[in-house]
């Protein structure tokens, strides 16, 4: 499908934020929120857990004598799995707390606070919720969308000014997922028996990394199977550096067809590649779908870093992984995020419309 074929929509966000709702039972649930898709009904604790290894950071390091086991782990989940835990990534569990205490105490905020920094309908950043198209039904979460890198291009109207620590743990948070974020590039281009800044090149050009910020929420429903927390998707990123919540789970991802819970485990970082990735791997790593599914009584927060190339970057499969037996699979492309929020409202994945 071209990308001018993607049926113009009119885009809609959701007029009151899910926390408001949550108290609503069942029958009295708005029919936008209420999902028919077969896989929502699903007994979720029949789905099997995601099974690949854990990735240890230190491991992955040249100083490692198990560097070369580990680099095929990475490599073997992302081109099978699009992502993976990762363990020893340097981040405190003090830090980890914070981020996570700093984000419980945002969405505690009265919501005339909150809505002081609402988004609007054409940018993702700011409190809200994603658009939808009319003809589509509204996501169980509310989000608090920041842009964190480049730090000059920070867009304090969206910030929170009266938690006190919220800026300086996000500021932390987000420097110390940039350092994994480097290590985490170098390693998937030696995974890949590339130079290892070949992938950091293609994210970062002279522009620098862009990242944001995800802080999600989702309340509890009590009729969980009748909503999603967040629908089926890729991310638009290159890379989603994730934390779950430590207690309440809801994650799952699709393999050959079926859905996987991720499990907790605690101090791990989830990450996943998204589509820019896949792209300029010319498809040997995948670009992993996920949805988040609802408890029934208790609250799921989670935090997500998006990292990607500046939007006016031309990106694409990077040359030495095109060959006679792999031919270029995906085309050129300039600014695929707004190739992606035109597709994200319908049912369509925006990367198919890349490939050749
Ligand atoms: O909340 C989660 O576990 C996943 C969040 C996510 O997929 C996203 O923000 O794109
Ligand atoms: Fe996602």
């Amino acid at each position: 499908m071209a990308a001018s074929s993607v049926s113009p929509m009119k885009p809609e966000l959701p007029p009151k934020p899910t926390q408001e709702l949550s108290k609503i039972t069942g029958d009295q649930l708005p029919d936008r929120y209420i999902h028919q898709f077969p896989e929502t009904a699903a007994d979720h604790s029949a789905i099997k857990y995601m099974d690949n290894p854990i990735i240890d950071l230190n491991l992955l390091s040249a100083v490692s004598t198990h560097q070369p086991e580990e680099l095929q782990k990475l490599r073997s989940s992302l081109s099978s799995w699009g992502c993976f835990q990762l363990r020893n990534h340097g981040l405190t569990s003090s830090l980890l707390h914070q981020i996570r205490q700093v984000e419980k105490e945002f969405f505690g905020l009265p919501l005339e606070v909150k809505q002081k920094h609402s988004r609007t309908l054409h940018w993702v950043e700011g409190y809200g919720n994603d658009t939808v198209s009319e003809d589509q039904k509204y996501c169980w979460n509310d989000r608090l969308v920041l842009k964190v890198y480049p730090v000059d291009q920070r867009n304090f109207k969206f910030w929170p000014e009266d938690l006190p620590k919220f800026r300086e743990t996000l500021d932390e948070y987000t420097k110390e997922v940039r350092r994994v974020l480097e290590m985490i590039l170098k390693a998937i281009s030696k995974s890949l028996n590339l130079d290892e800044n070949s992938f950091v090149r293609e994210c970062e050009g002279d522009e620098g990394i862009y990242m944001l910020a995800r802080f999600n929420l989702y309340p509890p429903c009590s009729t969980p199977d009748h909503v999603v927390g967040l629908k089926p998707h890729s991310d638009a990123s290159a890379v989603t550096i994730l934390l779950q919540d430590n207690e309440v789970e809801g994650l799952q991802v699709q393999k050959d067809n079926q859905w996987f819970k991720v499990p907790i485990v605690p101090d791990t970082l989830f990450i996943n590649v998204g589509d820019q990735l896949e792209i300029m791997s010319n498809g040997i790593l995948k670009s992993a779908v996920h949805k988040v599914v609802i408890d029934k009584e208790r609250e799921r927060t989670s935090v997500a870093i998006a990292c990607f190339p500046y939007i006016e970057k031309e990106i694409g499969p990077i040359s030495e992984l095109i060959d006679k037996e792999r031919p270029q699979l995906y085309k050129k492309v300039k600014n695929y995020i707004s190739l992606y929020l035109q597709y994200s409202p319908t049912a369509e994945r925006a990367i198919t419309a890349m490939k050749l």
